[in-house]
């Protein structure tokens, strides 16, 4: 019998290298976008202790917004409390909840509705998977990254709008979910996931549109965040090949596709699904006249 392949990651590892944007970048960072864009607002991220929802909140707080943050360590949710507070004078929400516990979820749609009087826009970001050779799952290892980006994110929904409906409120849901066109080998698991939140959010703008619910999603390709912890440095190594441009992109360009979709800008945009990857979902041609060699490591001339 074959051992399956496994790489469980020390995330505590001094000797592997930092990734993803400072806190620094964060706070400084230029945006083509209004200070007062979300002023008034409430958006209340899942994962944004880290990585893209950390940056979404920096973001949305310097535009004007309240935010509250949810995910399972309590720390990493702290940590990015009290450096927004630093960085903007301004105080956010955190709560540590498992998206994947229904009951939780319902708690923290109550906290943030009663701490802020409503909620504008939920970002479902929390979520993640382990790179395997599908073959070898576990069943616990394949119930856990279903029931974190799909069910998680359906309590997350369902929660909000059921809120939204009792309080006839108006109400904004950005998905985050990832680049699955072709599919994603290694990632069968978050493939399946994301597919269905892709196609949940898609049906469900049309059966809550009447509630006035807008429903988005945003998939993106290759962004280096600290959760490139997950992934070996070897295939870190690899990973912007996988799109045209051969580059990673950052938190930051999520984060501004976020603060979009939440602003008004996007009042008419409903069960779509924004691409932000680089060109991935294109890349894999076959090249019938031969590769150009331009194309060749370290991109275009
Ligand atoms: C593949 C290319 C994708 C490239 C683009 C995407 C990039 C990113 O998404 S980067 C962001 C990555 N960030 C994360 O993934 C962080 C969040 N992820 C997690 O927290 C875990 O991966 C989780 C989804 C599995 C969380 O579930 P949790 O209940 O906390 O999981 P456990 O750690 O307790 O494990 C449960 C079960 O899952 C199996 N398993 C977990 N890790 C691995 C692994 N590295 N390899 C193989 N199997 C794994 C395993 O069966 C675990 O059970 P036990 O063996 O009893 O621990
Ligand atoms: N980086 C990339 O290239 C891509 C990322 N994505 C997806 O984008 C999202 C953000 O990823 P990224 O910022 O890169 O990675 P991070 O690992 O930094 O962010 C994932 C966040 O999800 C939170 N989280 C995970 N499980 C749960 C849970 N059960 N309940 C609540 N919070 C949870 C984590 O917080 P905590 O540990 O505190 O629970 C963490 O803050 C994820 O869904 C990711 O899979 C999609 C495509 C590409």
């Amino acid at each position: 019998m074959t051992a399956p392949k496994i790489f469980r990651p020390d995330l505590n590892d001094p000797t592997r290298p930092k990734r993803g944007l400072t806190e620094q970048d964060l706070a400084e960072k230029a945006t083509v976008y209004r200070p007062d864009l979300l002023d008034g607002q409430t958006l209340l991220i899942t994962g944004g202790g880290s990585g893209m929802g950390k940056a979404a909140a920096f973001l949305a707080v310097r535009l004007g917004a309240n935010v509250a943050i949810c995910g399972r360590d309590v720390e990493k949710l702290e940590r990015t409390r009290d450096v927004i507070a630093k960085e903007t004078g301004k105080e956010i929400f955190i709560q540590t909840t498992t998206i994947r516990d229904p009951e939780a979820v319902e708690e923290l749609i109550g906290s943030v509705h009663d701490k802020f009087g409503g909620i504008n826009t939920v970002v479902n970001n929390a979520g993640g998977q382990f790179p395997q050779d599908a073959i070898d799952f576990t069943r616990k290892g394949w119930l856990a990254v279903i029931d974190t980006n799909l069910n998680g994110t359906w309590w997350m929904m369902q929660e909000a709008a059921k809120r939204w409906r009792t309080d006839g409120k108006p109400g904004n849901i950005i998905n985050i979910v990832a680049n699955v066109e072709r599919g994603m080998p290694q990632a069968a698991h978050t493939c399946a996931a994301r597919a269905g939140v892709i196609y949940l959010s898609k049906t469900l703008a049309t059966e809550w549109a009447p509630f006035n619910i807008r429903i988005n999603c945003i998939g993106p390709g290759v962004i280096e965040t600290e959760g490139f912890a997950m992934y070996p440095e070897e295939a870190l190594a690899r990973f912007h090949q996988a799109n045209p441009m051969k580059m990673r992109g950052d938190a930051w360009d999520v984060a501004e596709a976020i603060a979009y979709f939440a602003s008004p800008a996007a009042r008419f945009i409903n069960g779509d699904l924004m691409i932000l990857d680089g060109g991935q979902a294109q890349w894999g041609v076959i090249w019938p006249g031969g590769m150009p060699d331009y194309f060749n490591e370290g991109g275009a001339a």
